[in-house]
């Protein structure tokens, strides 16, 4: 006899791709929230399902709540592009918009635009600080961010040419819970192009909480507007942005691609 399944919904935003699992809707018996170990064979790509992260929702005293994990099954914070995937998730069920969900990252309003779009706000500060680092033989300019999770932004004439994978590994190590890496290039006062090393990850198609922290960097550093079009490889996402900086949402797609089941 088959052991019990857990029930999921595959789902991406932008090509950034996520194994959604909703503890309300998953039999009695199982392993909730999953371990580490599960998670990292699930996101294989060809012993599991295949992801970027796992987006767990569950209730506490009453309040819908998220966690995300990586590939790697490490904890993460935040997730701009998941929550986009958690606001169409409770759009097909119906739930009213708008609706807030709670987790480590803060308070999320998730709502969705009359074109299909899906708009997340994050209310709550954000810092940001202009940073030198130290690398064996050389020193570079970064910016730090943090918007729920950490983000180090370097500027970039090009970032198609930028080694992404081999600077992720020089610069992840310098802090203690790692780093999510961009390269960004301006191209205007309000559209930026970057690439994006995600922390327990790799490199992914498109990050929201890096595409927020690259609008940060421009609207605070270089003149930036409070709309800025944020280019990646997967796509364009719009962050909007205010004056005080404790206020950002994110609009963009978000797909649904199927519902599936996988045993324990
Ligand atoms: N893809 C995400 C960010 C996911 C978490 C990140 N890898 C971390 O460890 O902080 C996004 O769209 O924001």
């Amino acid at each position: 006899m088959r052991k019990a399944s857990y029930r999921f919904e595959k789902m991406h935003g932008l090509g950034n791709d996520f194994m959604l699992l909703d503890a309300d809707c998953q039999p009695a018996g199982l392993t909730l929230p999953p371990d580490a170990e599960r998670i990292r064979l699930w996101s294989d790509r060809r012993l599991g399902v295949g992801f970027d992260q796992l987006i767990y929702l569950f209730k506490k005293n009453k309040l819908q709540c998220y966690q995300f994990y990586n590939a790697d099954g490490s904890a993460a914070e935040q997730c701009g592009n998941g929550q986009r995937a958690i606001a169409l998730y409770f759009k097909n069920k119906q739930v009213a918009m708008p609706m807030t969900i709670h987790g480590v990252g803060g308070q999320v309003v998730l709502d969705h635009k009359a074109d299909g779009r899906l708009a997340i706000t994050l209310n709550q500060a954000f810092h940001y600080q202009q940073k030198n680092l130290r690398l064996p033989n050389t020193e570079i300019n970064a910016y730090l961010v943090d918007v729920g999770n950490p983000h180090c932004v370097l500027i970039s004439d090009d970032v198609s040419q930028e080694p992404l994978a081999e600077n992720a590994s020089r610069i992840g190590a310098l802090f203690e819970a790692g780093v999510n890496l961009e390269v960004m290039q301006i191209i205007r006062d309000n559209q930026v192009r970057i690439r994006v090393y995600e922390r327990g990850t790799g490199e992914t198609p498109a990050c929201g909480s890096g595409a927020a922290a690259a609008a940060i960097v421009l609207r605070h550093y270089f003149k930036g507007q409070d709309q800025v079009t944020v280019s990646m490889p997967g796509g364009d996402l719009t962050v909007l942005l205010n004056n005080a900086c404790d206020k950002i949402s994110l609009i963009g797609p978000a797909k649904f691609v199927y519902q599936g089941q996988i045993y324990e």
